[in-house]
This record gives C-alpha cells, structure tokens and sequence, in this order.
C-alpha cells in the first residue's frame, strides 16, 4: 500500500515519526512535505497530500499539523476525500469500519508517538465495513457532486 504524507512545521516530527514507522512496516510513502520545522501554512501540504489520493498515486493518505484540525479540514476539501481527525485507536478503526475514510489526520501537539503507532496501524489494517454504510458514504459523495 502506498501512502501520501503532509504535515507543517507543527506536525513536523510526528509525520517524520510516523513515516519511519510506514517504512519499516513495508509501506511506500509518498511525502508530500513540509520538510523542516519552518513556519508553513497547513492547506498548502494538507491539499498536497489529498490530491495524491484523490487522483489514485496513494490509496491512503495521513496528515499532521498541531491540532489536526487545519489539515484535516484542508485535506477534505479536495473532491474524493474522507479525511478523518484521531486521536486514539477506536476512532481509527471506527472511520475505516464504517465511513470508509481514505485520509487520517492527527494532532502532532496532542498525541504522542506511541498513540500514533496505534492509530496508524488500525487505520491502515482496518476494512470498509460496506452494507447500509456504503449508502452512507455515497450520500457524502452526492454533496460533493
Ligand atoms: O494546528 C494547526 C492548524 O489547525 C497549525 O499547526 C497551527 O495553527 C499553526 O500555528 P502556528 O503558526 O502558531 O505554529
């Protein structure tokens, strides 16, 4: 599975974190910056991220900005994206289970390493439940439309 990255400087070490850890699980990454801890704006690498998985280069995608908040907003701003905000594991497994969400987000000022860890494991190995959600997500689709 390949997966998009993008954060800013306040996500900055945890998307790096969280990258070495994709890594090492066999992953490939797509990272979409930012690249240091400079001052940056959020939507620029939250749509960069976003924009990987809505046009298929990343089937997932994971963005990290202080609070999540900025970049998960950003990222489901881009048409095709589920981009779900977590800060623990059932949350991760619920937004795959049931919203078939393509995009995690996460607060690099919040959570810690560990908790990461969690989150994007059960993000990555949890299935779209379908049946009644799948009407669901299509009803999200439809505002898109
Ligand atoms: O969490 C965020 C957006 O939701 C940003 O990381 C945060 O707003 C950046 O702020 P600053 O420029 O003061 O570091």
């Amino acid at each position: 599975m390949k997966v998009s990255l993008g954060c800013d400087h306040g996500g900055f070490a945890l998307k790096e974190h969280v990258k070495g850890w994709l890594e090492a699980h066999g992953y490939e990454v797509l990272d979409c910056g930012c690249h240091s801890t400079d001052s940056v704006d959020y939507p620029v690498f939250g749509r960069a991220a976003a924009e990987a998985v809505a046009d298929g280069r990343c089937e997932r995608g994971i963005v990290v900005c202080t609070t999540g908040i900025g970049i998960s907003i950003s990222a489901n701003k881009v048409k095709g994206i589920r981009c779900a905000l977590c800060s623990e594991p059932l949350s991760a497994e619920m937004t795959r289970r049931h919203n078939n969400a393509n995009m995690l987000a996460m607060g690099g000022g919040l959570i810690g390493a560990n908790m990461a860890d969690r989150i994007v494991e059960v993000f990555l190995t949890t299935e779209f439940e379908s049946g009644r959600h799948q009407r669901r997500v299509d009803l999200i689709s439809d505002i898109e439309a």
